[in-house]
């Protein structure tokens, strides 16, 4: 084994065992380290540590802030300075491919740069100078897999806004939209996971909502929403029954049958 794969790199780059198994390993001794950033270059492998780690304090901000890649450990806040010093240089705007499979921290990774981007637009860049805010960012889902609202894999959830509202909803906006708990819809047991490990669904769905409030959407547009998301699990609970031609008046042969839906148009 070369020595380089027994206490792990930083940089994958510099592995002397560059296969699968030593990238493997490598991410591995890291992992047990709670150090869930590692580089290969410029690129940033991060493992979710399904548990909150003390590493985006308003300090870890201050540290990684104006700094080149390899100055400091790897971590997301490297890449966001990155992105935000590239942009003042060269005065482009820069995009960040954040990749992985379901669950591996994408959205928190998205969430963690714009934490940075926001702490550090606050200092002393030109965002400040014209409003003290960020003054846009755009998120770009480039693949959002519309067949898991109605399919999931074995142990994994559906969107997890569904579940959230569930649990972040009051027994009464629950009632006006039929709602109950997650157990009860077909969309959201398929994959015999309702809960995620170290998520809290019902203060994210406080967090959404704050977020939302921020992002100035009215009581209407919120309820709107709602009410989408809920006609879509109703959705799911709809079973279709077959009869045969002949014991029917009608030319069709399946008639729906409705659970006692909510009526709300949405
Ligand atoms: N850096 C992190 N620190 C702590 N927990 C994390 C981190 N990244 C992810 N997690 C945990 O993993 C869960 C899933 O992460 P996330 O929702 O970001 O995955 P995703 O890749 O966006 O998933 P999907 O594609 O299914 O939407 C989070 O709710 C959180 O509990």
């Amino acid at each position: 084994m070369h020595p380089t794969s027994i206490h792990g790199v930083e940089d994958m780059i510099r592995l002397g065992d560059l296969n699968e198994a030593g990238i493997l390993r490598n991410l591995l001794i890291r992992y047990r380290e709670k150090r869930i950033y590692t580089y290969t270059g410029s690129i940033l492998v991060a493992i979710n540590p399904y548990q909150l780690l003390p590493i985006y304090t308003a300090d870890q901000i201050r540290l990684y802030t104006n700094k080149k890649i390899g100055e400091m450990p790897p971590h997301i806040f490297a890449i966001a300075d990155n992105c935000y010093f590239n942009m003042q240089r060269n005065n482009r705007d820069q995009c960040c491919i954040i990749s992985g499979e379901s669950g591996a921290g994408k959205t928190e990774s998205t969430k963690l740069i714009l934490q940075f981007l926001a702490a550090i637009s606050g200092q002393h860049s030109w965002i400040e100078q014209q409003r003290g805010a960020i003054e846009g960012a755009k998120i770009e889902q480039y693949l959002l897999e519309k067949s898991r609202v109605c399919r999931q894999a074995h142990d994994e959830r559906n969107y997890h806004i569904f579940y959230c509202m569930l649990k972040g909803m009051t027994a009464d906006e629950k009632k006006k939209l039929g709602l109950s708990k997650a157990t009860d819809f077909t969309y959201l047991t398929i994959g015999n996971c309702t809960v995620c490990d170290g998520r809290d669904d019902m203060k994210e769905y406080s967090n959404i909502r704050s977020a939302m409030k921020v992002l100035m959407f009215t009581d209407k547009e919120n309820g709107e929403i709602s009410k989408l998301l809920a006609a879509i699990l109703h959705m799911g609970n709809l079973r279709y029954e077959g009869s045969s031609s002949s014991s029917s008046s009608s030319s069709s042969s399946s008639s729906l049958c409705f659970r006692q839906l909510p009526s709300f148009t949405v």
